[in-house]
């Protein structure tokens, strides 16, 4: 049985990378208007926590941080406003301090090692990354077998095409990715695109 966490109830988790922060909170709204209500702001660029501070009190919507690497980082991103944190792999330090802190955090996985290492870490739901090049829905399945608590954010190589099949998977609790919104789509300001493709998103897997 797996503990409530800030992401239930949100299918869609967009990794944003933002070039200029100013553009958080158009991103957002146009997320939020295809009916997608969260976002992870990546670090991979430096308006990453600015953009996270920018989002923080965006109503209906849930800010987290992705490539989060160290516990400073986890820190820093807690301190503008992140209520999760998402990493591309698992380190102990960084899921020891969101834990401490109290906010929602999602390690990447890859291997089964790695997989038994969150475990015992105390956590029931991983990222797995990057989940195409791994194996989708194959590698999900062979590591629900040994690990049937754990449930997957699939990230990497996730798409429109397969982004319903990979929900329909007991063992999955989201899907992560870029296509939403991807780097080109928020450099231009394409807004419209932006939530056309978040609604087709939720469309392609509501009942
Ligand atoms: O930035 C991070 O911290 C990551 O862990 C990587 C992202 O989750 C994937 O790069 C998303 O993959 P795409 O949807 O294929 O673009």
């Amino acid at each position: 049985m797996a503990r409530p966490m800030i992401l239930d109830g949100q299918p869609f988790v967009p990794v944003i990378v933002l070039d200029d922060a100013e553009r958080a909170v158009p991103v957002a709204e146009a997320l939020r208007r295809g009916g997608i209500r969260c976002a992870e702001i990546t670090l991979r660029t430096p308006a990453g926590v600015e953009a996270i501070a920018a989002l923080r009190d965006l109503p209906d919507f849930i800010v987290g941080a992705g490539t989060v690497l160290t516990p400073e980082d986890v820190d820093r991103v807690v301190d503008a406003g992140a209520r999760f944190v998402v990493s591309p792999g698992l380190a102990d330090d960084v899921v020891e301090r969101a834990l401490a802190l109290g906010v929602g955090v999602v390690p990447g996985v890859a291997t089964a090692t790695e997989v038994q290492r969150a475990v015992r870490l105390g956590l029931d739901r991983l990222k797995l990354f990057p989940a195409g090049p791994l194996g989708g829905l194959g590698l999900i399945r062979a590591l629900a077998g040994p690990f049937p608590d754990v449930r997957f954010l699939p990230s990497g190589g996730v798409s429109a095409a397969n982004a319903a099949g990979y929900l329909a998977d007991p063992n999955v609790f989201a899907v992560s990715g870029s296509w939403m919104a991807t780097r080109e789509l928020i450099a231009t300001g394409d807004v419209d695109a932006i939530e056309r493709l978040s609604r087709e998103a939720v469309a392609a897997v509501s009942p």
